[in-house]
């Protein structure tokens, strides 16, 4: 029997396709089955994954490479509530999900009735909109006010709940175009000008940029600031790739996680700090502002985040490009970078870094040496996508990027598991691109079950575990804390044989002069590749130290 092509469900399917979504990911079920009844007749590609909160890692990774909203379609209960990781995820860290669940129908809604739950009540504290659609008539403007919601200002997660019988009833209603997200202008034009007054009397002022730094128009505005100004930069995790390759004797390295790093120096210096598209989430104000009485500039889309340590003295809340460009054209130019003497000794100490890591040989691994081999692999063309855990660290302190987003790391919920999905939605995202996704031997089994959708996809990258036997980032602050660690044990897997048993490859780098080799053949092979690396994790506590001599880019 066809389906009825006047339903809520095929209603909805057009929306979809009105707002240009091109991949659905998710999971099927009996209470969502009137929609991929739906998307059989559609030319959107619908991607079954293995698990939902995988889907939505890709749908969310998607987000934050495009910046139009991922989508995940799941059914009602469970289905729903695997969700919750990938939209909190999604939402801390600016990146635009909407995600569709199945719901039992209307008159049950009340009753204790099989995989049913208030899922709006559930997700809306994670959402910027949740709402569960009551009627045919509601489907198209519901849908386009949650496209609105995940993709404009700071984007983020929305959820629809789609309750079976309104899917299966007749919908004649209008398909609604996605609404033009309106653009903000430049901030207030006389705080714009205060701002530049204070900046260029400060003597020691500092950039510091923030995830909505990366994004394509705002970062192409900071470069146009940097190239102007020279003012010195600092940079979070998420923030990666702004500072151009012209640029980088003005950068002091990223900043995050424990107060300690070569940039903090910049920060602790600085008379006046501007901060782009910054959220706290990333780096908490009360480790680098607290007990400061210089002047804060804060410039986003959004509202400053006010807490006891982050009082901004000006706002600039707008277009953060226009913003941006407007300001540039207030500042004077300066001949060399602010602070130019503690750069300097910042870049000479990352030579030093760096020449130390080519020379750590033998098996296992040091993270250095790996950071190095992985370095000489990441060109403009690479996009690399980190899980979490103690080699990110090392990759977030010392692995150069050269373009906004080209690295993805979650440095908001600090989200186990995204690594390999995300890789996936690179590989969807930037078809031309090598794509190389990275992961500690705990966070690679939250998600390796989607090694097989990466199959079926057809998706060229290279999945990097680093193995050491343990969750060695909650391990080595157990041992700060407590003097010893306690559940971060577990044991080994045989990495080839679960690639080869996903219709996947496996290799494994035996020593530190076979990991550039083994990477390029890894590399130059077709569909997803794993690689395994025994990593010596013997200094990781020092990454937790105060410590200045570690160097990050
Ligand atoms: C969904 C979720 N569940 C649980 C945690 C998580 N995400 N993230 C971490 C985090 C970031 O929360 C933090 C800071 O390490 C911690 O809490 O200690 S990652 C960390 C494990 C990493 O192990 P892995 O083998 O992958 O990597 P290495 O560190 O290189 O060995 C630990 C388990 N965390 C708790
Ligand atoms: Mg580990």
């Amino acid at each position: 029997m066809s389906s009825d092509p006047k339903n809520g469900a095929h209603l909805l399917v057009r929306n979809l396709e009105a707002q240009g979504v091109e991949h659905i990911f998710g999971i099927p079920g009996a209470k969502i089955d009137p929609v991929f009844d739906a998307l059989a007749d559609s030319k959107i590609k619908l991607v079954v994954c293995r698990h939902e909160q995988n889907a939505t890692f890709i749908a969310g990774g998607l987000g934050r490479l495009t910046g139009k909203a991922g989508v995940v379609l799941v059914t009602s209960g469970p289905g729903v509530s695997n969700l919750a990781t990938g939209l909190a995820t999604a939402n801390t860290e600016g990146d635009p999900v909407v995600a569709l669940g199945g719901a039992v129908p209307i008159a049950d809604r009340l009753k204790q009735a099989h995989q049913s739950m208030d899922t709006v009540a559930l997700l809306r504290p994670i959402t910027k909109y949740a709402a569960e659609i009551d009627s045919p008539s509601a489907i198209s403007e519901a849908t386009a006010a949650a496209f609105r919601a995940a993709e404009s200002g700071r984007p983020g997660a929305a959820f629809l709940g789609l309750p079976k019988d309104v899917m299966k009833a007749p919908a004649p209603g209008p398909v609604l175009a996605p609404a033009r997200v309106p653009r903000l202008g430049a901030a207030d034009t006389e705080a714009i000008a205060e701002a530049a007054r204070l900046i260029d009397a400060a003597e020691r002022p500092v950039v510091l940029l923030g995830m909505l730094a990366s994004q394509g128009a705002v970062a192409e505005a900071v470069r146009f600031l940097l190239a102007r100004t020279r003012l010195a930069v600092a940079g979070t995790y998420q923030a990666a790739g702004v500072v151009p390759r012209d640029r980088l004797d003005c950068f002091g390295g990223r900043v995050g996680l424990f107060h300690n790093q070569p940039a903090d120096r910049l920060l602790d210096e600085a008379d006046l700090v501007i901060t782009i598209g910054f959220d706290p989430v990333e780096y908490d104000p009360a480790l680098w502002n607290a007990g400061r009485t210089r002047k804060l500039v804060h410039i986003d889309c959004i509202p400053a985040d006010y807490d006891q340590c982050y009082r901004p003295d000006i706002e600039l809340m707008g277009d953060s490009a226009a913003t941006l460009r407007a300001l540039s054209a207030l500042l004077k130019p300066r001949e060399r970078p602010t602070q130019s003497a503690l750069l300097a000794e910042i870049h000479r100490e990352r030579t030093t870094v760096a020449a130390e890591a080519a020379k750590r040989n033998g098996t296992p691994v040091h993270p250095l040496r790996l950071v190095h081999e992985l370095q000489k692999l990441i060109d403009e063309d690479v996009t690399l996508c980190s899980d979490m855990g103690s080699f990110h660290i090392w990759m977030a302190r010392h692995l150069i990027s050269h373009r906004p987003r080209q690295i993805l790391i979650s440095n908001g919920q600090q989200t186990l598991g995204v690594a390999l999905p995300w890789g996936i939605a690179a590989c969807l995202a930037e078809p031309g691109r090598k794509v190389i996704s990275i992961s500690g031997d705990g966070g690679f089994l939250f998600s390796a079950v989607e090694l097989e959708t990466a199959v079926r996809l057809k998706c060229n990258f290279v999945h990097v575990v680093w193995i050491d036997g343990s969750y060695n980032m909650v391990g080595i602050q157990q041992v700060a804390a407590y003097g010893r660690d306690s559940g971060v044990h577990f044991g080994p897997v045989d990495l080839v044989k679960f690639a080869e048993s996903m219709g996947a490859q496996g290799l494994m780098i035996k020593d530190a002069d076979a990991i550039e080799p083994t990477l390029r053949k890894a590399m130059a092979m077709d569909g997803p590749v794993l690689v395994g690396v025994h990593v010596d994790y013997r200094d990781n506590p020092a990454l937790m130290a105060a410590m200045h001599e570690d160097v990050i880019i």
